[in-house]
């Protein structure tokens, strides 16, 4: 699903990822775990293509990143649904609208639309809020349209920075369970936190810890990737 070799990403003078390599498989849940700096977001931001491959090799879903341009980065897009750190999501439209809009850019017919948002807002209990504006929500509502909205067109790869990071215990393992229902059913999953305790909702995670650009230790061999 995902291969990097000898990746590096500079922002000017400052290294944020420094020879990055790991393999990803189809069906692995990945833990991106590290203080804060540590590149998890940037990471993260290069599987997706909104920042662009500087050095190294990268292949995502089967798409080369080195060959990847602004004309065809939304095929990637297609593959891998993204929960931002900061949601992005449209506060000016409705939790209904701001889900539906993900199948809508897919021509996903209109009555398959509506059931797979009733049956995702349920899932995350947020059927009740369905037609408040997003602008009306609290910040862990907010989240909870951002993590529907990205779990809706059952992407292949799930990318998600700091999903739980404004929700109380009881709904980031909510959250967490939601997660692991779309990982049983074959999506791949990496999810950036620095929430220890979501790490043992599944202990067969692989675990990425990144300090300051680098890859300081993870739970699996890296070895055969050098
Ligand atoms: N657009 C940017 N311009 C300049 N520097 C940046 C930019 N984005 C990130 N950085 C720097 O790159 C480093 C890695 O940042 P990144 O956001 O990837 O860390 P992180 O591990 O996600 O942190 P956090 O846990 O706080 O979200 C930091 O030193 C950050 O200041």
């Amino acid at each position: 699903m995902i291969t990097l070799r000898h990746v590096s990403h500079n922002f000017g003078p400052h290294w944020a990822l420094k020879n990055i390599s790991l393999d990803v498989c189809k069906g692995d849940f990945l833990f991106l775990v590290g203080p804060s700096g540590a590149g998890k977001t940037t990471l993260l931001r290069l599987l997706h293509g909104a920042i662009p491959l500087q050095r190294g090799q990268a292949s995502v879903a089967g798409f080369d990143l080195q060959t990847l341009t602004s004309r065809n980065v939304h095929r990637l897009r297609r593959e891998v649904s993204v929960v931002f750190q900061d949601f992005k999501i449209l506060p000016e439209r409705t939790v209904f609208a701001n889900v539906a809009l993900a199948l809508e850019v897919r021509n996903m017919p209109r009555p398959h639309t509506e059931r797979r948002v009733r049956a995702v807002l349920r899932g995350l209990d947020l059927e009740a809020k369905a037609q408040n504006l997003c602008a009306e929500l609290s910040g862990g509502e907010q989240q909870r349209v951002a993590v529907a909205r990205a779990v809706v067109v059952g992407p292949q790869l799930l990318l998600a920075d700091e999903p739980t990071g404004n929700l109380d215990r009881e709904l980031a393992m909510r959250l967490m369970s939601i997660f692991l229902q779309f990982h049983a059913h074959g999506s791949t999953i990496i999810l950036a936190t620095h929430n220890q305790e979501i790490l043992s909702c599944l202990p067969t995670a692989k675990i990425l810890h990144l300090e300051d650009g680098s890859v300081a230790w993870a739970n699996w061999s890296l070895s055969d990737t050098e």
